[in-house]
């Protein structure tokens, strides 16, 4: 069996002030190319920001800089309520097309190893709680597949062990591209429970999505090309 580390990753503990997400005159250049410019919001604690535009407009594009994948060719953007000098990426956790999962570690392995390696976000603004791994497991319904080598689960079963990767280490920002992607109809409830339940403790979501997300406060952000240059309009929608 494949040695996990055992040391817990520490955590950020802040004190209690409202939560905010504010991004500043973002600029994100890809290949070479501007894919949008001068984008602003803010999203306060218990808030989803619903991310919606043409295939290619930049939906991903923003995500990933947001997660601190992607460097940004201008503007800022920052957690109000956190510690000062820490990064946005360090509140959030990245959910995207890409499942994480190593396939040689069984499902719980996976979990366990998540959680040791991400730290935990504590701020009293945030009542996010760390779930145990059997437990997430068990809450995403892949509870029998716990001690299965990931790579043995089939495409929904590995989106769902990347989806309880986010309920084993509390972090108060959600980044997802397309979540319900490979889920069926139970499991895409399941997921919109889960996310209003991190709504509901004062967390916040960024979600990129071509369906209709039924989720209890969302904003949209809707990304469209603009003339001449090629620059992004936001419309946000109370
Ligand atoms: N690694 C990369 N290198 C160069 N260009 C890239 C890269 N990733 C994305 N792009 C380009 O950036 C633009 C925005 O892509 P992005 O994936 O963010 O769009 P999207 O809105 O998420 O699209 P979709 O709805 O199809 O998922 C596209 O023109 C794409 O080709």
């Amino acid at each position: 069996m494949t040695e996990l580390p055992t040391n817990k990753a520490p955590s950020i503990i802040r004190r209690s002030s409202p939560l905010k997400l504010i991004a500043e005159n973002l600029t994100i250049d890809r290949g070479g190319r501007r894919v949008f410019q001068d984008l602003s919001f803010t999203l306060e604690s218990g808030t989803a920001l619903v991310v919606t535009g043409a295939n290619g407009i930049g939906k991903s594009s923003l995500l990933r800089t947001l997660a601190g994948l992607v460097s940004l060719a201008g503007g800022a953007m920052h957690v109000e309520g956190g510690e000062d000098d820490r990064p946005l990426a360090e509140y959030a956790h990245y959910f995207g097309h890409q499942n994480a999962v190593k396939p040689a570690l069984t499902a719980l392995e996976n979990l366990v190893f998540w959680q040791s390696f991400i730290a935990s976000v504590r701020i009293d603004a945030f009542a996010g709680a760390a779930v145990p791994p059997e437990e997430a497991l068990a809450t995403l319904g892949i509870g029998h597949t716990a001690q299965l080598p990931a790579g043995y689960l089939s495409a929904g079963q590995t989106r769902r062990l990347a989806l309880a990767r986010l309920l084993v280490t509390p972090r108060p920002v959600w980044l997802m591209d397309e979540p319900t992607s490979a889920l069926d109809t139970a499991s895409e409830a399941q997921l919109l429970g889960l996310m209003n339940d991190h709504l509901g403790s004062g967390g916040m979501i960024v979600t990129a999505t071509h369906t209709e997300l039924a989720l209890s406060n969302t904003r949209v952000l809707h990304l469209r090309a603009a003339e001449p240059v090629r620059t992004l309009t936001e419309e946000l929608d109370a």
